[in-house]
């Protein structure tokens, strides 16, 4: 079967070096896959590679069989929405005609803009808890505001693959919960990039990086070992069963 996208010992060169070096992937359909490792390990590059924003300088990136570089913009943003990090909004706009742009890959001469699109916006600001300041100016919310009105852009765009870069960044607990649960609860085909632990614990499958590499893969609970995390960050770590029976939970020490 057709990977809905697949990276293929995908490596992708900057001022002499592989910042992101022989890595495959293929995405299995509605898996929430993470990407965690240390900072400048690869993973923004490798979502920026997955998204077609960023050629790899060796292998392949394809989406549903499809080389990415034989694919337009718009083909691709039919399929994929990435929420990049601290992204960047033009400034005079309100809340609502941010998350209208998610539905530009849809609109064109012959599909202008219709009631149902107003309603997909709508849902969207919904979802995550934004629809009370549909008519805020952008530019005057908060970083936390800013990063869900990203979200609920890339939920209006109604991708089948959301691509997310620490998405959880700027956001309090309440909110970090709550849009991982959004996301979960979206089942779309999701990688993210994540540096918190328990997040990743969240994920069916997880790639960890190091300078450039996967370095391990698979379900989080075998992959994320002690042994593994003193490894990549230099922490020791203990996983303690939760005492109300939920997820397991991390206890961390830096090691010197
Ligand atoms: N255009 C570029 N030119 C030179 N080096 C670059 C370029 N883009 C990225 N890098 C370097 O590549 C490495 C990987 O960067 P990347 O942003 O992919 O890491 P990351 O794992 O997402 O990091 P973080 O956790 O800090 O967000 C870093 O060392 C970064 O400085």
């Amino acid at each position: 079967m057709t990977a809905l996208l697949e990276v293929i010992g995908a490596s992708r060169t900057a001022q002499g070096r592989d910042i992101v070096a022989d890595v495959s992937v293929a995405l299995r359909p509605g898996e929430m896959l993470g990407l965690i490792g240390p900072n400048g390990s690869g993973k923004s590059t490798l979502l920026g590679m997955m998204a077609g924003l960023l050629r790899p300088c060796r292998g392949q990136v394809r989406l549903n069989g499809q080389p990415m570089e034989r694919l337009r913009r718009r083909q691709i943003a039919q399929h994929l929405a990435l929420v990049a990090q601290s992204a960047e909004t033009g400034d005079r706009i309100t809340v609502r005609e941010a998350v209208e742009l998610g539905r530009t890959p849809w609109l064109g001469p012959l599909r202008p803009w219709r009631p149902e699109d107003d309603a997909v916006v709508a849902d969207a600001l919904q979802a995550v808890g934004m629809a009370h300041m549909a008519a805020r100016d952008w530019s005057s919310l908060s970083g936390g505001e800013r990063q869900r009105v990203h979200i609920a852009r890339a939920h209006a765009q109604a991708p089948r693959i959301l691509l997310l870069d620490e998405p959880t960044n700027h956001l309090d607990i309440h909110h970090q919960l709550g849009i991982l649960d959004l996301i979960a609860g979206l089942s779309l085909t999701t990688v993210i990039a994540l540096h918190d632990m328990h997040h990743a614990l969240r994920c069916d499958r997880i790639m960890v990086m190091r300078e450039g590499r996967c370095v391990a893969f698979g379900p989080p609970v075998d992959v994320l070992t002690p042994a593994l995390i003193r490894d990549i960050f230099a922490v020791e770590a203990e996983l303690i069963p939760h005492p109300g029976g939920g997820r397991p939970v991390f206890a961390f020490q830096r090691l010197a």
